[in-house]
């Protein structure tokens, strides 16, 4: 008893609990408590619910591919074997069309044949314009990239391809200096810079020298963009699985998805050059130009029609657009921020990866040198469009490697209309995916599809192919803009650095080639070569 007295219950806590009662009755705490308990309930049957139905979805549609989790569905897989190894792996499993979630967004990936299917891109830059405006965009800009443009700018005396050319001769420079000290070549780090400086040249109106001024401030801000919006980071999870919550909490101000003082920085810097233009205050054959010069060509009356290769008369047709409007400067700034995000790192990329492969296929790389010096031979050391037209085996190098590796390694795109292939359906809004490097690393489509073999891209054995087996540019009207200045960019390049160097494998050279999970094709481990002066 005296033990029990001992631990009586105190008379302050006694109150205490009465108190807390008489107010959890008093302010409603129960009644939230039991409303609460009921939301979750609701949430946790319709979050269930939700599920039961993501498993039963591809079943409906006849398309194979693995069970979801909840929540997550598919994607810790892509997450842990990132989309390269992903998307091989999953379609040996389940074959050529599979249906897999992405968090709980469905996503069916398919390399059967597409073409017949209509598609409305979904690419988070390529939502920012839609339909009609899109449309007009992407005709006048792309006036700018015809091959007649391009080749009219191939005169050495002003535009573009005196640009590229100026920023290939600073890297022939800077590839001496490695020349005097041990040769070895991070062939990321000086394309990069290389096609940095074209796309600031050609597309921003600035020339810079990235690799003999990386201080410059143009180049930092570029730098710091990168760093902030690219690498496939928490943030970038969250734009995946909520892109709402994503788009709420930046509208917030509570997180910087893109370096807002760069972006700034970006907007004051082409208001000023298009002042300067309008002004005739400077002179520049680039692309802010062309889009300028389109507003003085009074081109509401004139219809313009989006170059698109390989499709029919009636999708031609549909996709022949009349140019309303002239683009405002908020669009330039849009298109030229587009540009660096689109073509710096897949331009720099693809050179660095060819460099790789020179280095290592020494008998390919000797026949490329012997065309390139043959062909300037007779071109009297010009380098200029009719001499790099002539280089077919510099064609091969170029389409092998980026079969070997496409810089985007995927297509992505929604159903705009319901789709029947094999009894499998793909219902209108569904997204779609063509996971582009497991299509080229197709052993059946492409033997051996590790080896470099630049001859697969000879006429007779590209006959033997169809033609969306290779989709390093994408497809349909919404296909790569660039992809015309980006292969002169390369050729150009190329042909100045072959005709004084070559490659080679050194120790620091990797045998075999690893692919990070970032979704961007980068290697796991720096490309470095060894540079020889010939
Ligand atoms: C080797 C270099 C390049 C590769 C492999 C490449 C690849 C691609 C791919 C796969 C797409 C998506 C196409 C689709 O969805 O069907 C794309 C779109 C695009 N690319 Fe490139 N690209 C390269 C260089 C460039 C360059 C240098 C520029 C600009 C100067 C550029 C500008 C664009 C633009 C603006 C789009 C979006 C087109 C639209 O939405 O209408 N690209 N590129």
């Amino acid at each position: 008893m005296a033990f029990i007295s001992k631990f009586k219950v105190p008379d302050e806590l006694l109150k205490l609990t009465e108190s807390l009662w008489n107010e959890l009755f008093e302010k409603k705490y129960f009644a939230s408590l039991i409303l609460g308990g009921t939301i979750s309930t609701f949430i946790l049957l319709n979050f269930i619910n939700n599920w039961f139905k993501q498993k039963r979805l591809f079943k409906n549609l006849n398309i194979p591919g693995p069970s979801p989790m909840p929540l997550i569905g598919n994607f810790h897989n892509v997450f842990i074997q990132g989309f390269v190894n992903h998307d091989i792996n999953i379609m040996k499993k389940y074959g050529r069309t599979v249906g897999y979630f992405e968090g709980s967004s469905p996503v069916v990936l398919t390399t059967d044949r597409f073409e017949s299917l209509e598609v409305e891109p979904l690419d988070k830059l390529m939502t920012v314009l839609k339909d009609e405006e899109w449309k007009n965009v992407r005709a006048i800009i792309t006036t700018a990239f015809t091959t007649g443009k391009l080749k009219s700018n191939l005169s050495y005396e002003t535009h573009m391809y005196k640009y590229i050319h100026e920023c290939a001769e600073n890297l022939e420079k800077f590839l001496d200096k490695i020349g005097e000290k041990d040769g070895c070549l991070d062939t990321k780090e000086v394309f990069s810079c290389f096609s940095l400086d074209v796309i600031s040249s050609c597309c921003f109106g600035i020339s810079t020298n990235s690799l003999d001024d990386p201080d410059n401030e143009f180049i930092q801000h570029v730098q710091k963009f990168f760093e902030n919006s690219v690498r496939f980071d928490s943030k970038l999870v969250l734009i995946f699985f909520f892109p709402k919550l994503a788009g709420y909490l930046s509208q917030k101000g509570l997180i910087e998805f893109f370096p807002m003082k760069t972006l700034r920085f970006f907007e004051e810097f082409i208001n000023s050059v298009i002042h300067r233009r309008k002004n005739k205050l400077e002179i520049r054959d680039d692309f802010i130009q062309n889009i300028l010069d389109h507003e003085e060509n009074d081109l509401e009356k004139k219809t313009q029609e989006i170059k698109i290769e390989n499709l029919d008369e009636n999708v031609k047709n549909k996709w022949k657009t009349p140019l309303k409007k002239t683009l405002t400067n908020k669009e330039i700034l849009s298109q030229s921020i587009l540009f660096l995000l689109a073509g710096y790192e897949t331009t720099s990329q693809t050179l660095s990866y060819i460099a790789y492969n020179l280095a290592m296929n020494p008998n390919d790389q000797e026949k490329l040198i012997q065309e390139v010096d043959d062909v300037l031979d007779r071109h009297d050391g010009k380098v200029n469009y009719e001499s790099i037209s002539e280089m077919h085996f510099m064609d091969n190098v170029i389409n092998e490697t980026l079969r070997m590796f496409p810089p985007a390694v995927r297509l992505d795109r929604i159903a705009s209309a319901d789709y029947e292939y094999n009894g499998m359906k793909i219902p209108k809004g569904m997204v779609w995916s063509v996971p582009i490097w497991a299509l080229h690393h197709d052993p059946e489509i492409y033997p051996e599809p590790d080896c470099f073999r630049p001859e697969r891209f000879d006429e007779k054995e590209k006959n033997l192919r169809e033609n969306v087996a290779f989709l390093p540019f994408g497809a349909g009207p919404r296909n790569c803009v660039g992809m015309r200045f980006a292969l002169l960019e390369i050729k150009i390049l190329l042909t100045i650095v072959l005709s004084k160097y070559s490659f080679e494998k050194c120790d620091k050279t990797p045998e075999k080639i690893q692919i990070d999970n970032s979704g961007f094709a980068r290697p796991t481990c720096p490309l470095i070569v060894k540079v020889n002066r010939r």
